[in-house]
């Protein structure tokens, strides 16, 4: 899994149009969002994820703590953005990590908003250019290798 962790003023998106022939079903509500005060996480999963997502959700889980803890946000945007990997996880084991991580952030007491998954989307963002808010990860199952 690869992360690009930006604190930022806020981030909004629109969703566009569909990216994937079975994108994620989605309410009207969801085709737009925002949060102010955020810590937005852009997240690649990854083929080698597919080896021990559940290992996966819990490793990116705790690296995002860690950074929020730094830079003192207590919202998160898990953001789907397949543009940080070029060894993507397929689609279904992606959208079940992006779930996942999602329901642990919240168990967490973190505010929590998922932007769709499966769609093209316009988005803005507003980071806040600190030292630690432009920040990248990357997590892998233990005994794989990092790429
Ligand atoms: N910027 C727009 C976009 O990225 N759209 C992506 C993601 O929403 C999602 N997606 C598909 N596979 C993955 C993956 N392995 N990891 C994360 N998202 C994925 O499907 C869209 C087309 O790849």
């Amino acid at each position: 899994m690869r992360m690009l962790l930006i604190h930022s003023d806020y981030l909004e998106y629109e969703v566009k149009d569909r990216a994937l022939k079975n994108p994620e079903p989605i309410s009207e509500e969801q085709k737009k969002g925002r949060l102010d005060e955020v810590l937005a996480v852009f997240i690649s999963v990854e083929k080698v994820d597919e080896t021990n997502p559940e290992e996966v959700v819990e490793k990116a889980l705790t690296e995002i703590k860690d950074v929020a803890g730094q830079v003192k946000a207590n919202r998160v945007f898990v953001y789907p953005f397949a543009h940080l990997s070029s060894e993507l996880a397929k689609p279904d084991v992606a959208l079940d990590v992006l779930r996942k991580l999602e329901e642990r952030l919240r168990d967490e007491g973190f505010e929590v908003k998922r932007a769709p998954f499966g769609y093209y989307k316009a988005f803005k963002l507003s980071c806040k250019g600190h030292p630690l808010a432009e920040l990248s990860r990357t997590i892998v199952p233990t005994g794989e290798v990092k790429a």
